[in-house]
């Protein structure tokens, strides 16, 4: 089972320096709420995210009722920030921590029908609630949001938000209006946020992402014009958006996260798909060249 705080995931150092999340057993957890004098009823809450390759049922439950640092102490851990986390986490966990919580803070938003007010319960898994009054049943949603990569043949266009960690840069990303297609979102955002008009669009791949409040990600290669590369960058949105060269990239790529003095250019974790994208970018120019 993992444990989240308020929705921070509860992080374990390793031996090798490395950070995971905490895996507790259903028996670890109740020995965790019985000696912190909390009701055992806490575990009902726990919500179904998967099944391991050993085919363990894997669960995720919220303790944030209980005092923070009593529940770390006991089981040598921290609850660290979901941002954070995915800058430590170096597993195949991340996404299935990122799906505990979009699943829990889902849980915690849901507790009245938006229909007709009234309350709604869960079912035992955690995968969908149903309305007390009406029988309306409703369902975890996320949000499409188009992530692409802009590429003038030899440049890529990162960008970054006044929010970013310093010196981060990323992919563009934009929510799809209602009755809008991927490529219709993608051409618009491009358009708004640097200006540029896209002349051709690839899907790469896609993910489910936690923030703001669960998005999937639809993840895209775009090529502009070599001719028309001009940045009008819409500063309301981003604080910073610039062409990159292809080294400026691939230094940026071995660069590891650490305290201190940010690099000039830094990209997000291997868990984002704008990792992925940039590094798809990488490959396909060394190709080329
Ligand atoms: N996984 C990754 O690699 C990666 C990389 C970059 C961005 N992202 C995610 O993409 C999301 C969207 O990117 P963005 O912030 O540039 O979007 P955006 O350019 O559409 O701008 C955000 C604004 O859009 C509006 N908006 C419209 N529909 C919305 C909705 N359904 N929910 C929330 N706001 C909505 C709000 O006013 C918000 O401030 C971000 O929240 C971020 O978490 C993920
Ligand atoms: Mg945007």
């Amino acid at each position: 089972m993992f444990l989240f705080h308020r929705l921070n995931p509860l992080l374990q150092n390793t031996e090798r320096g490395t950070f995971r999340p905490a895996t507790l057993t259903c028996s670890d957890v109740q020995s965790v709420l019985e000696n912190l004098g909390a009701d055992g009823s806490l575990l009902k809450e726990s919500v179904l995210i998967g099944c391991s390759e050993q085919n363990q049922a894997e669960f995720c439950l919220d303790v944030g009722r209980l005092d923070q640092a009593a529940v770390e102490e006991m089981v040598t851990g921290s609850f660290v920030d979901l941002r954070k986390s995915f800058f430590l986490l170096s597993g195949a966990e991340a996404p299935l921590v990122a799906k505990g919580q979009a699943l829990l803070r889902w849980h915690q938003t849901s507790g009245f029908s938006s229909a007709t007010g009234q309350p709604t319960r869960r079912n035992q898994a955690g995968s969908q609630r149903v309305c007390s009054s009406s029988g309306i049943i409703s369902y975890p949603t996320m949000c499409p949001v188009v992530i692409v990569l802009v590429s003038d043949g030899t440049r890529c266009v990162l960008g970054r938000q006044a929010a970013f960690p310093r010196g981060m840069y990323s992919a563009l990303a934009g929510f799809c209006d209602m009755g809008e297609s991927l490529e219709e979102a993608l051409c618009r955002e491009v358009a708004e946020e640097v200006g540029l008009e896209v002349l051709s669009v690839s899907y790469s791949s896609s993910q489910h992402w936690p923030f703001p409040h669960s998005s999937f990600m639809l993840g895209c290669h775009a090529s502009v014009s070599p001719a028309h590369t001009q940045l009008i960058v819409d500063r309301s949105e981003l604080e910073d958006a610039r062409w990159f060269s292809l080294q400026e990239v691939m230094s940026a790529l071995q660069v590891k996260p650490r305290r201190g003095d940010p690099p000039p250019l830094w990209l997000p974790p291997k868990h984002a798909i704008a990792h992925r994208l940039i590094t798809e970018w990488t490959q396909l120019m060394q190709t080329v060249s």
